[in-house]
């Protein structure tokens, strides 16, 4: 391995300081400050084009700054990709492989690049990829490309693991496998950083949520901390016969409050929800002949913030 001094030894993960990145007369990231200390794992979550896959590839070395500071584990990824490489694992979107190349043949070409490789065998089949080691790349289903992909990433021991949208295109039962390796990871002191469109995946892994768009941070916190500081503004839902007259309810509730009806029978009542704003609307209901079924009062999750915050919707 490369000579690594102390201070890149005790550094943060990543440290990225009014970073901006232009491709032509499009800004893909305008200004960024992010950090992520060691031992964590933070999600980068944004609308399509938010910038998150310029701002990892940045942090990999594969794409200069125009303008600010890069820092991964202490190092320079362009100057000093050489001293970084060994340490750091990649999971670029996508994947990729050369199509006819076996599953385990892929993986040991890759650990043969690292000093100390996991054991090939057992990480192909900690993801699931036992059965499927002497199938080329090109037919293994969506989901098998991307944990093949992901042991690529993981084989090397890496400090400090980049994830693209690691699940994306998986079903539910490899999500699951893929999530329980990274809580692994996690506990075993290696920082994530990863991308992602899926809020339950932020919300079931993250040590850290920062959601971007446009190429700036626009919040950041524990996902517990981001839908809890919009804890005033829960919501009271419930479902219904389809076109009751959101108006008529409205009025029936203190000046201020609003009820949407978001989509056809799903109703929402937004203002600070107390035990007399419930038995409002609860008795509006019965005054109509109403059944108000599945009725929650509850948080917002990740999913409504970050539609709140960015007026945008997230690729499914
Ligand atoms: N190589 C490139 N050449 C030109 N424009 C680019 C290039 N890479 C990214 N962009 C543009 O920069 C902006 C940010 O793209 P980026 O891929 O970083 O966003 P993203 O948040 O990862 O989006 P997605 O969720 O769709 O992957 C977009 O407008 C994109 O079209």
């Amino acid at each position: 391995m490369s000579d690594v001094s102390g201070q890149a030894r005790s550094a943060p993960a990543v440290e990225i300081t009014g970073l901006v990145k232009r491709f032509g007369s499009t800004t893909a990231v305008d200004g960024l400050d992010l950090d992520m200390p060691r031992g964590s794992l933070l999600a980068l979550l944004g609308p399509n084009g938010a910038g998150k896959t310029t701002t990892v590839e940045t942090c990999e070395g594969f794409l200069c700054p125009d303008a600010g500071t890069v820092r991964v584990l202490g190092l320079d990824p362009v100057r000093e990709s050489a001293a970084l490489r060994p340490r750091i694992g990649v999971m670029p979107q996508g994947g990729g492989a050369y199509p006819g190349v076996r599953a385990e043949e892929m993986l040991r070409l890759v650990a043969t690049c690292a000093a100390r490789p996991l054991d090939v065998g057992w990480l192909l089949e900690v993801l699931g990829l036992g059965a499927a080691r002497r199938v080329p790349f090109k037919r293994l289903s969506g989901g098998q490309q991307q944990r093949l992909s992901l042991a690529c990433a993981l084989v090397g021991r890496p400090e400090l693991v980049f994830l693209d949208e690691p699940t994306a295109g998986m079903d539910p039962q490899a999500r699951r496998l893929v999530w329980e390796l990274l809580g692994a990871l996690r506990a075993d002191g290696v920082s994530v950083l990863l991308t992602t469109h899926l809020m339950e995946e932020a919300e079931a892994l993250a040590d850290e949520v920062v959601i971007i768009d446009g190429g700036r941070v626009v919040v950041r916190g524990t996902p517990s901390t981001l839908t809890a500081e919009r804890a005033e503004a829960a919501q009271l839902r419930f479902r219904a016969r389809p076109g009751l007259d959101t108006g008529l309810l409205a009025a029936a509730l203190p000046e201020g409050y609003l009820v949407h009806e978001s989509a056809p029978g799903a109703y929402r009542v937004e203002g600070t929800v107390d035990p007399q704003v419930v038995s409002t609307v609860t008795a509006w209901c019965a005054r109509h002949g109403v059944l108000a079924e599945e009725l929650q009062v509850g948080r917002r999750n990740l999913e409504e913030v970050f539609l709140e915050l960015t007026g945008k919707e997230l690729r499914g």
